[in-house]
């Protein structure tokens, strides 16, 4: 049996498509059919292979506005195993742990009904594309700074639940590549779950519905929790051949990276997503002295600093801390109290302060550029993937930081994006 697969449409994604598991189409056709079987009701939408985003839900049919999609009813989630959890004294391990060794136990085993869903997934090898987690260390090392911070928490979090699984899982003869694998697909694809009746939620996975791909907030259909499942409906009316997504949240793209392998870029020639913003931690915490950062710290001012690409300004926090810097501390925290300057405005004095270290930071792109491109010869078309997402994530960065610089401070972002792109354009075809 085979089915056409859906007219791929055109993205924004500029690595290209992922070498899936995806040699054999009907898999997904199998597992289509095995969802509805368990009540998964699916309204005009089909899976699709598109290029650099693996697989994703396409439109069939013309869908209006607030007409149902999609809806997975709770009989048809896969839970973690409760019974066996306790059996095995792992009901204190994390949520994300206890999913993903319930989920090593029930889809591995090669004569699992579940298989139909599991083949349906990224690989390993997908994963060794796209997840930093799965990175060779040279490439790790040439994630932007602000990347670190999610990154360090992950790996920290997958350290201390292979401790809390590590003995249980070598007594079952599984490895830790095969729990990472678990784990990264539990993290990447699982849902939250509270039941109606009260009892502690959980994280769950949904069938079929983890087809869909992310948009930024504002953007995508709106997925809802209902007392008996999950329920997608449109968010506006959609054509045949469309792409349908869901939002995972409103996570900047250093989170995006890290969690799930892959970056957002905006159309070409238009402004990132509001979602984005490009931290500026690593440059200012280093400037603060320890008294300045205590009292930022007790009005919960302290880290969290980033430029705003989607409006081109600074947010507030970054206001607030250096104004930390510059003024007396009566002085600032009136700005931090009212939104406004005690004695004159400060808005010119804090862009002169950060100005250098936005440029340091713009050099710092230009570095990196150079290594990645070097890099790129010495590695395989794979690994160029990875690579690709890198270079995409210093480029939104360098864009950014440039706009900001080059001013004027209430610069439109629709009209500079729109002049970087076809300066970029022109650039490319001297
Ligand atoms: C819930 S799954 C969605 C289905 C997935 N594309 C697949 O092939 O099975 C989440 C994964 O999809 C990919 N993804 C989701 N949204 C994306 C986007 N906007 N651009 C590129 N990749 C995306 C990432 O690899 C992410 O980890």
């Amino acid at each position: 049996m085979s089915r056409p697969l859906a007219k791929r449409q055109k993205t924004t994604a500029t690595s290209k498509p992922s070498p899936s598991n995806d040699n054999n189409e009907d898999k997904h056709v199998l597992f289509t059919t095995w969802a509805q079987e368990r009540g998964v009701r699916i309204n005009g939408v089909v899976a699709a292979k598109l290029p650099g985003r693996g697989l994703g839900l396409m439109t069939t049919q013309k869908i209006k506005k607030d007409e149902q999609i999609l809806f997975v009813p709770e009989k048809a989630m896969f839970k973690p195993s409760q019974s066996t959890l306790k059996k095995n004294n792992l009901s204190r391990i994390s949520a994300q742990a206890q999913l993903a060794i319930s989920a090593l136990l029930a889809f591995e085993p090669t004569t699992s009904p579940l298989r139909l869903w599991q083949q349906t997934w990224p690989t390993v090898t997908d994963f060794t594309q796209c997840m930093p987690l799965y990175w060779r260390p040279e490439f790790q090392a040439l994630v932007p700074p602000p990347v670190n911070l999610p990154f360090d928490r992950q790996r920290a979090d997958f350290e201390k639940d292979w401790v809390s699984v590590e003995t249980f899982c070598k007594a079952e003869g599984w490895s830790r590549e095969q729990f990472l694998y678990y784990w990264m697909i539990v993290n990447s694809r699982s849902f939250h779950w509270k039941p109606p009746k009260g009892s502690a939620g959980s994280m769950v996975m949904c069938p079929f519905i983890d087809y869909m791909n992310h948009g930024p907030t504002d953007t995508t259909c709106n997925v809802f929790q209902r007392s008996d499942g999950y329920e997608v409906l449109a968010n506006r009316d959609y054509d045949p051949n469309e792409e349908i997504l869901a939002t995972y949240g409103s996570h900047p793209n250093d989170k995006l990276l890290v969690h799930y392998g892959f970056v957002s870029s905006a159309e070409p020639g238009t402004p990132p997503s509001k979602d984005d913003d490009i931290r500026l931690d690593h440059l200012i915490l280093p400037k603060l002295d320890t008294n300045t950062r205590d009292q930022l710290q007790d009005l919960g001012f302290l880290g969290g600093y980033a430029l705003l690409p989607a409006t081109n300004e600074l947010c507030f926090k970054t206001q607030v801390a250096v104004r930390a810097a510059l003024l007396t501390c009566n002085e600032w925290e009136y700005f931090a109290g009212n939104g406004e300057d005690l004695t004159g405005d400060k808005a010119d004095a804090v862009r002169e302060y950060l100005i250098p270290l936005l440029r340091e930071y713009s050099t710092d792109c230009v570095k990196k550029t150079e290594e990645i491109g070097k890099l790129r010869h010495k590695v395989d078309d794979l690994q160029r993937g990875s690579l690709d997402m890198l270079q995409t994530r210093w480029n939104q960065i360098s864009d950014a930081l440039e706009i900001f610089i080059k001013g004027p401070k209430d610069v439109d972002p629709v009209e500079a994006y729109k002049e970087k792109y076809e300066a970029n354009k022109s650039r490319k075809s001297i």
